[in-house]
């Protein structure tokens, strides 16, 4: 990251400053980036929202989400306060006085507020690049369906140009999901395996040890479904199974990208299920049933856990299947991708003590403990023809200082400078909303399977692997 030039000068406006993701994330990014001196001197930050405070009051409410303080002190003496209503046009006439030149909006709002948001920008004027760019980040979820998403992104586009849009998914900004990339393209020995030849199948995993904990009233209009898959998961998926891209382009590589999405099938409910954490226990901490947790319906359909086959039918991919599995209080913090490789033509050893190969697989462990490791067989020592399972480890803390990043550092560096490789154009999402519709049209009905929390998930997670004889890449 430091060896990277400093980004522009600009005057961020934190819509939400208050909120969750800037305390716990924003915040913490830009002192790193400052920390690296990525920052220009004159940057300035706006935090907008309704709570009746002072520049001062913000930056007290800041200042417990921050370790590096000379850092933040240097942040801190930035930022000045505004408050006013998302919905009101006279905090955007206030807004407007206060900034010239380049300007950032950043949306950490409510998804409901994104469309008032960028509204409100385009009728006070805010968003005309005349004496400098303005940018407009977007959180996600980006729309609860395909129709909404389509509407959102009708929306925003009839107020700023795509180059001003900046779909954010923090998923992208996380080195080893950067690294993917580089694995892949910059490695000939594994664009030679990289196909329907060799792969047999492509593992998924994004598992979360959390609870819904204080987010009960988003989480539960949401799903597991909705927060994770087209948006987190599939982008891990189309890093993955893209083409490679004409060049290191911004755009060479979005439009790679949308293609694989736009090559997912929609998926079928037949190979999807779902589940609902109930009561149980995670790293020896009691955890409530999901439908006990704070501002959940006790009546509630919604799932905390989702797993899915789904097919990217595309030369390089057709006949592979991609399983998806993403969940809430399960036994650990698991995210990770196994690309799993067919076995080998030839039982060579099918006379000796050995009956059947373990697979190769290629790990890539994109957190915790970020990482690649390569499964492959060996003969054990002995007189005998025996094999043994083992593993070359790529860990990235063993090379390299990771320090502790947000993963926001990235991406808030590219808004600034105005690179928009890691973020989605509206067919990329939009592309996300509907290989996942048969499932949201189809979740509306019936209640999710309970899992133990602390488990693994629904037993029928496993079932749908079981089918088809294969089974998931153990948790943790
Ligand atoms: N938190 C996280 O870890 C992540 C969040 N995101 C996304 O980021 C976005 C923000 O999430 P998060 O920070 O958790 O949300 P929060 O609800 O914590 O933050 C939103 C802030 O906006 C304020 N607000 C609400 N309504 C208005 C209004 N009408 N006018 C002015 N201010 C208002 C809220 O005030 P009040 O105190 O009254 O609620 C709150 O401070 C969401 O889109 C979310 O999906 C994405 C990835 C991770
Ligand atoms: O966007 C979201 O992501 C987090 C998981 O992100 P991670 O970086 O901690 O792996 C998830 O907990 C949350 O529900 C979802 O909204």
């Amino acid at each position: 990251m430091s060896d990277a030039p400093t980004a522009p000068s600009a005057t961020f406006v934190i819509f939400g400053a208050l909120g969750d993701l800037a305390r716990r994330l924003l915040i913490p990014a830009l002192v790193n980036l400052a920390r690296a001196d990525l920052l220009k001197e004159d940057l300035a930050l706006v935090g907008v929202s309704h709570h009746d405070i002072d520049d001062e009051q913000l930056r007290a409410a800041l200042d417990e989400g921050v370790e590096d303080d000379a850092n933040w002190q240097w942040l801190r003496s930035r930022i000045r306060y505004l408050k006013g209503d998302f919905a009101d046009p006279a905090m955007y006439q206030g807004l407007g006085r206060q900034l010239a030149g380049n300007a950032i909006f950043y949306l950490a709002t409510a998804p409901t507020f994104f469309g008032t948001v960028v509204n409100q920008l385009g009728d006070a004027g805010l968003l005309t690049e005349t004496d400098g760019f303005r940018r407009v980040v977007i959180e996600k979820p980006f729309g609860t369906d395909l129709v909404s998403a389509q509407a959102l992104n009708r929306q925003i586009l009839s107020r700023a140009s795509e180059s001003q849009i900046y779909r954010i998914d923090h998923f992208l900004g996380k080195e080893t999901v950067q690294n993917i990339m580089v694995t892949r393209f910059g490695n000939t020995m594994m664009e030679a395996v990289w196909n329907n030849r060799y792969v047999d199948h492509v593992q998924i995993t994004a598992a979360e040890a959390v609870t819904v904990g204080t987010r009960g009233r988003f989480y539960d209009a949401t799903g597991a479904l909705r927060d994770m898959v087209p948006n987190h998961l599939f982008q891990l998926l189309a890093m993955i199974a893209m083409e490679p891209p004409i060049s290191f382009d911004a755009d060479a590589i979005r439009t790679e990208k949308e293609k694989v999405i736009a090559a997912i099938l929609p998926i079928d409910p037949a190979e999807a299920i779902r589940g609902r954490y109930c009561s149980g226990s995670v790293a020896g901490k009691a955890v409530p049933a999901y439908l006990d947790e704070p501002d959940v319906d006790p009546a509630s359909r919604t799932e905390t856990f989702a797993a899915l086959k789904l097919h990217v039918e595309t030369w390089r991919w057709s006949g592979v299947p991609f399983y998806l599995r993403t969940g809430k209080a399960l036994a650990t913090r698991d995210t990770e991708i196994v690309v799993q490789f067919r076995d080998v033509p030839l039982a060579l050893f099918q006379e000796t003590v050995v009956d059947r190969l373990p697979p190769n697989r290629l790990v890539v462990q994109i957190q915790p403990d970020e990482g690649i490791s390569l499964e492959f067989v060996v003969k054990r020592p002995g007189l005998v023809v025996n094999t043994a399972p083992v593993a070359m480890d790529f860990r990235y803390r063993d090379h390299f200082d990771v320090g502790h990043q947000t993963g926001y550092e990235t991406l808030l560096y590219d808004v600034q400078s105005g690179d928009q490789t890691l973020f989605q154009r509206a067919a990329q999402i939009e592309g996300g909303w509907r290989a996942v519709q048969p499932l949201l049209d189809l979740w509306t009905q019936g209640t999710p399977e309970d899992y133990a929390a602390g488990s693994a998930g629904p037993e029928s997670a496993d079932a749908l692997m079981h089918r088809s004889h294969r089974r998931w890449h153990h948790l943790g």
